[in-house]
């Protein structure tokens, strides 16, 4: 299966990075097709207006509705179709988690709208919700100018857990947050010179004691969890 990604911003460049690195292997394996479009392509406009003021006034500015249903025409279609998934990141979204990365790498569509100014009018929201499967994601609570760089990382997040992409797919099973895993953040790391600069590697992992080696990264990933996510382990 080759999963398309496509990406509506007026920052279409921010989506150039896919071409690189294991995403860029993903599109020469055929795993994955990317396309990144500039909204303003839509507009008519001598300026290539995307926004307008707040109906109801407000500070800043909205995105219009027209760039974006003529967009959505021109790239999606005009026919409902729920097997294609349309993302928009945002802070009101619901918090975007692995397990919505592991099934959003088994679907063949998706579409990120990536907002800017003080986001996009409701009505185009509502509008993708009556055609295609509808997803508003928010990575977290903080404020980003726009949606292009929570879509490179729920791409990245999604994309690494198509099969095939990852050369040993086992890996991903043991990883923090995969499915079926406890929900403990990851133990320290560590890797040779055994000293540096004054301090050692925790000598139960030179031990060759996988037993011990275990216990230890148990313990060290309990006490990590405890201290900093507590919520995980609600
Ligand atoms: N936080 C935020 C934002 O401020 C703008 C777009 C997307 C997000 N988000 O996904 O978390």
């Amino acid at each position: 299966m080759t999963m398309r990604l496509d990406y509506l911003s007026i920052f279409p460049g921010y989506f150039d990075v896919l071409d690189i690195s294991l995403l860029g292997k993903a599109v020469d394996n055929g795993l994955v097709e990317v396309h990144a479009h500039d909204l303003r392509d839509w507009t008519h406009d001598r300026h290539r207006t995307v926004d307008d003021t707040p109906c109801g006034g407000g500070a800043g500015m909205v995105m219009k509705p027209d760039p974006w249903g003529e967009a959505f025409d021109g790239i999606i279609g005009i026919e409902p179709d729920p097997s294609v998934h349309v993302i928009f990141p945002t802070p009101s979204g619901i918090p975007f988690t692995q397990s919505a990365a592991q099934e959003l790498s088994t679907v063949e569509r998706v579409v990120f709208c990536c907002g800017r100014y003080e986001g996009i009018d409701h009505r185009v929201i509502d509008y993708a919700r009556t055609m295609w499967t509808v997803h508003e994601l928010s990575l977290g609570d903080y404020v980003l100018n726009g949606g292009e760089v929570a879509a490179l990382a729920i791409t990245e997040a999604v994309v690494r857990l198509i099969p095939g992409f990852m050369g040993n797919p086992e890996s991903l099973a043991e990883e923090s947050f995969s499915p079926g895993q406890e929900r403990l953040l990851e133990y320290p790391l560590f890797t040779r010179p055994v000293s540096w600069r004054g301090m050692d590697v925790p000598e139960v992992l030179m031990s060759g004691h996988h037993g011990r080696i275990a216990e230890w990264r148990r313990e060290e990933s309990l006490l990590l969890t405890r201290d900093r996510r507590p919520d995980l382990t609600d």
